[in-house]
């Protein structure tokens, strides 16, 4: 779990972030959500540590990050994957020597070993086979499968994606999106991603931190950010028109359900209620007998 506790950052006269808070929770993905330039980047370098904020506080698993010694920071460093925006692969190097990199400068790992988890992690990405390949022989998506795999080959205890999708078309975009899924719940990881599309929100956000102006407004579930009666989000959301038509969609079948309700309710109640004989036939004194009720009902009935 990562804590964040009141991030501020400027550059020079420029505020970009203003006191933002929140708790990125194990084994799920947290999406940083907003309009561009509302400053998620600089969150997310302030989290991993390349920007120093200059208020606030970053806490990892319990462990305080800002601030700390540099040998707590290296430590948890160690721990964390990133994800660049466009892949970041070396281009001189293959896609086995991209994935060993890590391998090489945060363990003590031998070269057998290091080629038996590169294998297991481009395995684990779905591109066996590719090892020799160079980055300019790849397509976008299987750049960013490479850097996937390089990203969890230490076995990192935190993933970090800028923009995981940028560039990809909607099909290989949501299959990435799936892939940093399911490695995320299958080995328990925190995982924060920097998003500013729709559909990453609603395949994958297990929780949806949206910042604006340098503010976080909201943050939820992807089950509650359709119902928001936040203006500025409901703006970013529905500026798609797709989005919008979901949302009609969606309305007009809460319509239709809850006509669908009060008829049957209605239908129920009719059934239910006594008719004007009943009410008579009970108000009258009722002579004694063990049949009372049942013998009332059914004249009641009757008379309908
Ligand atoms: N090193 C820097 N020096 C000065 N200004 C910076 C620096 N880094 C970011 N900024 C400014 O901070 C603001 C927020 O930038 P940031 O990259 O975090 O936006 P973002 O929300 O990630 O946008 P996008 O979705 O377009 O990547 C921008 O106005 C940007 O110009």
């Amino acid at each position: 779990m990562i804590e964040i506790h009141n991030i501020h950052k400027a550059f020079g006269d420029k505020k970009v972030l203003d006191g933002v808070s929140g708790v990125f929770e194990t084994g799920k993905t947290n999406l940083l959500l907003g309009a561009s330039g509302t400053g998620k980047s600089v969150l997310l370098k302030c989290i991993v540590g390349l920007i120093k904020p200059d208020l606030g506080s970053v806490t990892f698993d319990g462990t305080y990050f800002t601030n700390n010694k540099l040998d707590i920071r290296q430590e948890i460093r160690r721990k964390i994957g990133m994800l660049f925006q466009g892949s970041a692969l070396f281009d001189s190097m293959t896609v086995e020597e991209n994935v060993e990199f890590p391998l090489k400068m945060l363990t003590e790992m031998s070269k057998e070993e290091r080629r038996e988890r590169v294998d297991f992690c481009l395995r684990r990405v779905g591109l066996e086979g590719a090892n020799k390949k160079m980055p300019s022989e790849i397509s976008g998506g299987m750049k960013k499968r490479v850097g996937i795999a390089r990203a969890i080959a230490p076995n990192c205890t935190y993933l970090f994606c800028d923009e995981p999708n940028s560039g990809l078309d909607p099909q290989t975009a949501l299959k990435i999106d799936e892939l940093i899924k399911e490695i995320t719940e299958e080995y328990n990881i925190t995982t924060i991603i920097v998003t500013h599309d729709m559909n990453s929100v609603i395949e994958i956000g297990d929780k949806i931190f949206f910042l604006y102006e340098g503010k976080k407004l909201w943050e939820g579930t992807r089950d509650e950010i359709m119902d928001t009666d936040i203006k500025e989000l409901n703006d970013f959301i529905f500026a798609n028109r797709l989005m919008r038509d979901a949302k009609k969609v969606e309305e007009e079948e809460r319509e239709e359900e809850r006509e669908e309700e009060e008829r049957r309710h209605e239908a129920e109640d009719h059934a239910s209620a006594p008719s004007e004989a009943t009410v008579q036939t009970q108000a009258a004194p009722q002579p004694e007998n063990p049949e009372g009720p049942t013998a009332t009902t059914q004249t009641g009935r009757d008379k309908v």
